[in-house]
């Protein structure tokens, strides 16, 4: 080895998640921590993922919301964003870089670890031994933890030819350069209709989804899917249930880079009952995604170096107390948020077992891991969601009662003459507690975290009944719900 150093904490990976954990397992000590990071720090979610997502997807919302009211919709009548701005906004965000020596520009990351005091070690982390950690020809040794904050990758499944053809992953449809005219999208959950809307907004001509089951977003409220099914339609979609791609054959796949064309036309054959052949121009697979587990060195401690690296509600490996596993590489969520939140908690016990302190008190538990998992897609319409669904609480056993309706409060009307949302709350009768809630709808993205104080806080309905939403808002589809449950 070239050089031996330590730290109180090591962790490997400096996605969102990484870097929150660091923070939070030495803020306000004399405690050290290292992050290992052999891409770019920022993570997934700051280049490939959630932030260049949301950047194409914002100017196509923007459009529709103008177009929705008289006034600014005579102003709006372009049918698509200009795309070329769009692409020039997604770089902003992101920090992409025109060169070929890195994709991105992570500086400002890099500058916030100096100013946490945390060290950056650039370099591919794999755990060799208790608290130790090889970067290279670098050992790096943890007094205290170790936190493998690694992320996942994209699954792609295993159809004959498809892995030869190179297919498109979220990481080029978020990086997109060159628009395909022809498309075919495999997957119907969160990135499939969001990656699809944005696709359409930038003007793929022909975009075919191929879903093996019978409704998008199938985690979520049946009317969810079915109003995203129906927006994306009008868009141009061809969404086709009951159907997997049987087969790709592309002779010229070649790897010219993220967001380029990965080679000439490819043929896909399609089995099910939308079954055919397509001759598209690229193949975007969005088919969920795997915990990076694979080459970190699990195995040199006798645990499984493929699935999640499972953990308890400290987020604490079992049988081993010095190493922790935080964000999507857990398998708990797969969201930003939740992530973070857990390296909140990982960082708290870093912190308090350093200090040989007793894990009293749900700050050094992931409770919400379980009950109130918020999420928002930003498809059109905004779908956002927190907790079970109805089918979900039936299956828990829960005595449920459910109040739904469309959303057409006065808040909603000055959006649009024509707004159409939907809601819905599943409650615990025999609590008198909510359990889960959905909106569908402009701007109800907005709403989810009022569900999610009202389920964490456990709140009675007779009390909610007294939490009087302001007027003209959409959160008074709040009181509508509630009065069917009075
Ligand atoms: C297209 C898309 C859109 C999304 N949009 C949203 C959204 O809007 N909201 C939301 O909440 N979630 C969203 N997600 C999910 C979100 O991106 C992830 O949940 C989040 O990035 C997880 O953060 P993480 O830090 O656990 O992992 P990551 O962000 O994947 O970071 C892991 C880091 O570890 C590094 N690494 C891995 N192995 C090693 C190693 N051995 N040595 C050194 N470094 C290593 C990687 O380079 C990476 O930087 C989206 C996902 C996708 C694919
Ligand atoms: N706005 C957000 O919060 C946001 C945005 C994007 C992604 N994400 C997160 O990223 C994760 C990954 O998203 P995703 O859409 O890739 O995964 P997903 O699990 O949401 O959906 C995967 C889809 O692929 C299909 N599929 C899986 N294997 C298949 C196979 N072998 N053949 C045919 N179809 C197959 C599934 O039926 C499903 O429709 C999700 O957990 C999501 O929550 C969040």
């Amino acid at each position: 080895m070239v050089g031996e150093t330590s730290y109180d904490v090591v962790v490997i990976g400096g996605g969102p998640v990484g870097e929150n954990a660091a923070d939070y397992a030495i803020r306000g000590s004399d405690r050290t921590a290292a992050i290992v990071e052999h891409e770019l720090m920022g993570g997934e979610c700051s280049y490939w993922a959630c932030m260049p997502s949301k950047a194409l997807l914002g100017p196509g919302n923007a459009l529709e919301e103008a177009r929705s009211l008289a006034g600014s919709r005579e102003r709006a009548s372009a049918p698509n964003p200009d795309a070329d701005a769009v692409l020039g906004w997604r770089d902003t965000v992101t920090g992409r870089l025109d060169n070929s020596a890195a994709t991105h520009d992570d500086s400002g990351q890099v500058q916030w670890a100096d100013g946490a005091g945390i060290e950056v070690i650039r370099g591919h982390g794999r755990i060799v031994g208790e608290k130790q950690v090889r970067v290279g020809d670098r050992l790096v040794t943890a007094r205290e933890a170790v936190v493998i904050a690694t992320g996942s990758t994209a699954s792609v499944p295993p159809v004959p030819g498809l892995r030869e053809a190179l297919p498109w992953t979220s990481r080029d449809a978020t990086n997109i350069l060159e628009i395909p005219e022809r498309m075919v999208v495999l997957g119907g959950g969160v990135v499939a209709c969001e990656a699809a809307t944005w696709l359409l907004d930038l003007g793929v001509r022909s975009l075919v989804m191929a879903i093996r089951g019978d409704r998008l977003l199938p985690r979520m409220e049946p009317f969810a899917g079915e109003r995203v099914a129906d927006a994306l339609r009008a868009l141009g979609a061809d969404i086709r249930f009951g159907t997997t791609i049987e087969a790709v054959e592309r002779t010229d796949a070649t790897a010219s880079g993220y967001g380029r064309l990965h080679g000439g036309p490819a043929v896909v054959r399609l089995a099910g009952d939308g079954a055919g052949e397509l001759t598209v121009d690229e193949i975007l697979v969005a088919a969920g995604r795997s915990p990076a587990t694979t080459d970190v060195g699990l195995d040199s401690l006798g645990l499984a170096a493929k699935g999640p690296l499972t953990v308890d509600d400290h987020l604490t490996v079992p049988g081993h107390p010095w190493l922790y596993s935080v964000g999507d590489v857990n398998g708990r969520n797969v969201l930003t948020h939740m992530g973070k939140y857990q390296a909140r908690v990982a960082g708290d016990v870093i912190a308090a077992r350093a200090e040989g302190r007793d894990l009293d008190g749900s700050r050094y538990v992931a409770v919400s891991d379980h009950a109130a998992v918020p999420q928002v897609v930003f498809t059109r319409p905004e779908i956002s969601s927190v907790g079970l669904t109805h089918a979900q609480a039936e299956d828990a056993g829960i005595d449920v009662r459910v109040a739904e309706g469309g959303i057409s409060v006065a808040g909603s009307y000055l959006l649009g003459s024509d707004y159409s949302g939907y809601a819905s709350l599943v409650v615990d009768a025999a609590r008198d507690v909510l359990v889960g809630a959905t909106f569908v709808g402009a701007q109800t993205g907005e709403l989810v975290h009022s569900a999610t104080v009202a389920i964490v806080g456990e709140v009675p309905l007779s009390r909610l009944w007294h939490a009087v939403p302001s007027y003209p808002t959409v959160s008074e589809v709040w009181l509508r719900l509630l009065d069917q449950l009075r």
